[in-house]
Order: C-alpha cells, then sequence, then structure tokens
C-alpha cells in the first residue's frame, strides 16, 4: 500500500546511491572533511507526491517516527525554494518511505531533491539546475548530486562533480539493523585522513575503497558481522558511512540468490546500479508529453 493517494498532481521517485569507493583526503579549517567519492544511483528508492496549494502553506502529511515536521529534509527543500523563487504557493506533499534511514544511501537527500526539482516543476519557477543544485547544497553535501542526476566523480565535501559513464551491474544491499552516525564517524581520531588524491581515470580502470569502513567496523560489530556474511558471497563493502554494505553482481539472479541466502536478521535489496537517476528518467518522459 501506498502512501500517496491517486489525486496527487505529481509523483516522483527518489532513488538511493551507492558511494563505490570513498577516500579522505584531509579536514578543513570548519571541521568539515575534503573527500572523493563516486556516487552511482540504484533503481529503487522512495517516492513523493505533490499537489499545489494556492495559500502558500507546505503541509507533508506522511511524517517521518523521529523527525519533525520542520526539520524533514523535504519541508525545508520546498521551503528554500520558495524564498528563493518569490512563489506565493504552497504543496501537500506525501511520501512513501521505503529506503532506510542513516544508512549511507541518501534516502533523506534524495527526497530532498526530488522536492526541489518536483516543486521547481509543479510552481514553474524555472530556477534551472545550477541554481537547484546550489540550494540542495545548504540542505546537505549528497543533495546536488541526486539535483544532477548523473553518476558522478565528487570531490570538495561532495559537491564538485564530474559525471562518469559506469558499468550498469547489479547491487545486494545489506541493511545492519544499526543507525550509524555519521558525525561520529568524520570525528573518530582512528580516521585516516591523509589519503592522496586521485585522478578520476586511474579510478575508472578499477580500485578505490571505503575510509569510512575501517572505523564503522570497528565501532558496530553489526555492521563488521554482515561484511563477514556477505563477503562469503562477493566482495562486500561499505556506502558512505554506513550502516548499508553491497557487492556488485552481473545480473539479478546471481544478485537474488545471495538474498535469498542472508539470515532474516539482515535485511536486504537488489536493485541495479544506474547512471541516469530514475527521477531525472521520469522528468524527461513528463517534458516530451
Ligand atoms: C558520507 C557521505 C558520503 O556520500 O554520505 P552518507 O553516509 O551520509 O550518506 C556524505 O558526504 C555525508 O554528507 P551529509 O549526509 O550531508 O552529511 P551531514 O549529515 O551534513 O554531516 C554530518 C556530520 O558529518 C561531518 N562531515 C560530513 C561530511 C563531510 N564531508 N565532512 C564531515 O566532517 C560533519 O561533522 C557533519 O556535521
Ligand atoms: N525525508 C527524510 N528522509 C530521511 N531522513 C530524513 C529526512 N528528513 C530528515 N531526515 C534526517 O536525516 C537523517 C539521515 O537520513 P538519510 O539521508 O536517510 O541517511 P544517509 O545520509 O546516511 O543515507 C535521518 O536520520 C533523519 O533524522
Amino acid at each position: 500500500m501506498t502512501a500517496i493517494p491517486s489525486h496527487a498532481e505529481l509523483i516522483l521517485p527518489a532513488p538511493a546511491k551507492l558511494n563505490l569507493m570513498l577516500h579522505i583526503l584531509g579536514r578543513r579549517a570548519d571541521g568539515y572533511h575534503e573527500l572523493q567519492t563516486l556516487f552511482q544511483f540504484l533503481d529503487h528508492g522512495d517516492e513523493l507526491g505533490f499537489s499545489l496549494r494556492q495559500d502558500g502553506e507546505i503541509r507533508l502529511h506522511t511524517p517521518i517516527d523521529g523527525v519533525p515536521h520542520d526539520s524533514n529534509l523535504i519541508v525545508r527543500a520546498a521551503k528554500r525554494l520558495q524564498e528563493a523563487s518569490g512563489t506565493q504557493l504552497g504543496a501537500d506533499i506525501w511520501l512513501d518511505k521505503r529506503l532506510p534511514m542513516g544508512g549511507g544511501i541518501g534516502g533523506g537527500s534524495s527526497d530532498a531533491a526530488t522536492t526541489l526539482l518536483g516543486l521547481d516543476h509543479l510552481w514553474q519557477t524555472q530556477l534551472g539546475e545550477d541554481r537547484l543544485a546550489e540550494l540542495g547544497l545548504t540542505l546537505g553535501a549528497d543533495v546536488p548530486v541526486f539535483v544532477r542526476g548523473r553518476a558522478a566523480f565528487a570531490e570538495g565535501v561532495g559537491e564538485r562533480l564530474t559525471p562518469v559513464e559506469l558499468d550498469e551491474p547489479w547491487f545486494l544491499v545489506a541493511v545492519p539493523q544499526v543507525f550509524v552516525s555519521t558525525a561520529e564517524v568524520f570525528g573518530s581520531p582512528e580516521l585516516t585522513r591523509d589519503t592522496p588524491p586521485i585522478k578520476v581515470r586511474s579510478l575508472l580502470a578499477g580500485g578505490g575503497r571505503n575510509d569510512c569502513q575501517p572505523v564503522v567496523e570497528k565501532r558496530y560489530p553489526e555492521v563488521r558481522n554482515a561484511l563477514i556474511l556477505l563477503n562469503k558471497f562477493v566482495s562486500a563493502r561499505l556506502t558512505g558511512t554506513g550502516a548499508c554494505i553491497f557487492g556488485s553482481f552481473p545480473n539479478r539472479d546471481d544478485a537474488d540468490k545471495v538474498a535469498r541466502q542472508l539470515p532474516g536478521t539482515l535485511p536486504s535489496f537488489v536493485a541495479q546500479g544506474r547512471n541516469i537517476s530514475m527521477l531525472h528518467r521520469r522528468l524527461q518522459a513528463l517534458a516530451k508529453k
């Protein structure tokens, strides 16, 4: 059952992402970390529904437990777009939450990007992708890549994006049942922050790792145990700061077979890696209508 009513005027996906690798190069004066990371989208995600309101109100009708209405990235994104565009319009919004939260697969950031693009379309504010990516960055480091919708090599804190063409394998993503705090991982004394920068070309030839993984494995036994388990079938790696881990397969069947062998205590899903996000594919289809 979807949480989105059939009368919603616009229904759009908010896909997950994976960090196929994540290197930490250093720490900036403001405490944020300089990264190099490779983002690819998954054909699996949340879904959002939008309808116009003439009274300027932003109403999210599907609250998330533990996230107050005005802190929800969807509401924050909608308000940021109202301020930036000066529109007098508002919106009713519904979220069908399918992605695990705080899992390193970017659900909150993707919801924010889908809200920016969806309302820009509905309100006809026509801010353009550059301005929307800029607005997105004020909501979170991962929002711009979802606004752009192209698999990318990211530098800086994730905002300097170079689009890349990657293979599109199938991924098995396992979801250890633990919440990993991004701030705790980045704040850990044992985190290595001195990986030398690499060129995107050498990365595409293969390789890379996730520098956060040793810290997360040490602090979160649930993640360490899940990695041990998945590594029995496929080379497994952490995405972002976790808790989700993933392995890649040449086809869906192989991924499904491994998924069936994981214990019930380790939920998982299978999805294809995509270089153009399904949000953008949907928006392109709408533009052609
Ligand atoms: C690590 C990545 C990789 O894609 O993803 P996730 O695991 O969150 O999905 C992101 O860079 C996460 O970016 P984002 O999700 O915006 O992080 P935030 O919640 O804003 O950051 C939480 C905290 O982590 C630290 N932080 C975050 C990003 C960064 N480049 N350096 C940092 O030091 C900061 O202390 C910040 O206050
Ligand atoms: N719409 C939203 N969806 C998910 N999380 C949200 C949302 N709005 C705010 N948040 C907050 O952002 C945190 C990180 O969410 P999420 O993007 O799922 O994690 P990650 O960046 O690790 O993939 C959540 O724990 C929650 O407190």
